[in-house]
């Protein structure tokens, strides 16, 4: 990373994202169909299997635009969404609100609370059915457990390269800070994506504004990146052993294996 005071070294730095964006636009303009919808279902199978996203109660996850060719959410959301509202978790998808990279996440308990914004991507409108004004998650009084995120390109050491508007960065920058002043646990930070969107290390230059991603999840599997990441696959199981009448706390790793304590 560069702290960028140098404005041609930022410019550099704009001009070999715009061109790292293009190509892989392409790429997966050009990407077949068959195995596009193979890595969708490997993906959402990967987040709906993992522990950290059956564990997470709030969380932010962007809803997938088949014409920019993002990794699919749709089974994410209704899995979700599927619950009867009181057992729910809380899940908060993005809101558009102007040119200068800001956007809100803004809280849906219904598929039918999206409507196609000009992006032609689904959004959440200010207020639902009943005439409320939505829950924004920078107003929820507890903390948020998880943001899945999108992207063009990523890199197994947690850079990221969205589409250029900077939304993202600037509302995970905001979070951050939040949290921080709330003294929070920072939510983990896992972005979705196909093979061909994991590029070589290095590739992918950055700004001090470029927030990175804790893990990725990718058609081969979940990719831990941060030492939160890979301590998200420690779920603890509390086994009750009643013929000995005795309890054993016991860690589990991503169903491998089961280390007791
Ligand atoms: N599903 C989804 N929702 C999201 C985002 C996202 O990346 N994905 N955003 C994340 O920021 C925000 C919207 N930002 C967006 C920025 C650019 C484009 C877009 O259509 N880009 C075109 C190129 C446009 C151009 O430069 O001419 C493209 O990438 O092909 C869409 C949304 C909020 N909601
Ligand atoms: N924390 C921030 N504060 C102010 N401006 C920001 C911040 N983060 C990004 N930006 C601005 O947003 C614009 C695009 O940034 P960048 O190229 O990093 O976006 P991106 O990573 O492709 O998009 P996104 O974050 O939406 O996925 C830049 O002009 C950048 O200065």
């Amino acid at each position: 990373m560069t702290t960028n005071n140098d404005p041609r070294e930022v410019e550099a730095i704009f001009q070999r994202k715009r061109s790292l964006r293009s190509k892989l636009r392409k790429e997966l303009q050009n990407m077949d169909p068959i195995r596009r919808s193979e890595e969708d279902i490997a993906i959402q199978s990967i987040v709906l299997g993992a522990p950290w996203f059956q564990a997470s109660k709030i969380l932010c996850a962007y809803i997938s635009c088949a014409a920019l060719r993002e990794v699919d959410t749709s089974r994410i959301i209704s899995e979700v969404l599927s619950k009867p509202v009181e057992d729910q978790k809380k899940l908060y998808v993005p809101r558009v609100e102007d040119r200068n990279s800001n956007m809100r996440m803004l809280r849906i308990s219904n598929v039918n609370d999206l409507t196609a914004n000009s992006m032609h991507i689904l959004e959440p409108s200010l207020v639902d059915s009943d005439g409320k004004q939505r829950e924004d998650v920078m107003e929820v009084g507890d903390p948020l457990d998880l943001f899945i995120l999108p992207g063009l390109v990523f890199d197994k050491s947690g850079r990221r390269l969205g589409r250029g508007g900077g939304y993202y960065d600037l509302f995970l920058a905001k979070y951050q800070e939040l949290a921080k002043k709330k003294k929070w646990k920072q939510p983990l930070h896992v972005a979705l994506s196909y093979s061909l969107q994991i590029v070589k290390e290095g590739d992918i230059a950055v700004t001090s504004n470029d927030v990175p991603v804790d893990a990725l999840v990718s058609p081969a599997g979940y990719i831990p990146i941060s030492q939160v990441a890979s301590d998200s696959l420690l779920v603890p199981f509390h086994l009750s052993c009643t013929g000995q009448g005795m309890s054993i706390a016991c860690y589990g790793l991503a169903a491998n294996f089961l280390v007791c304590s």
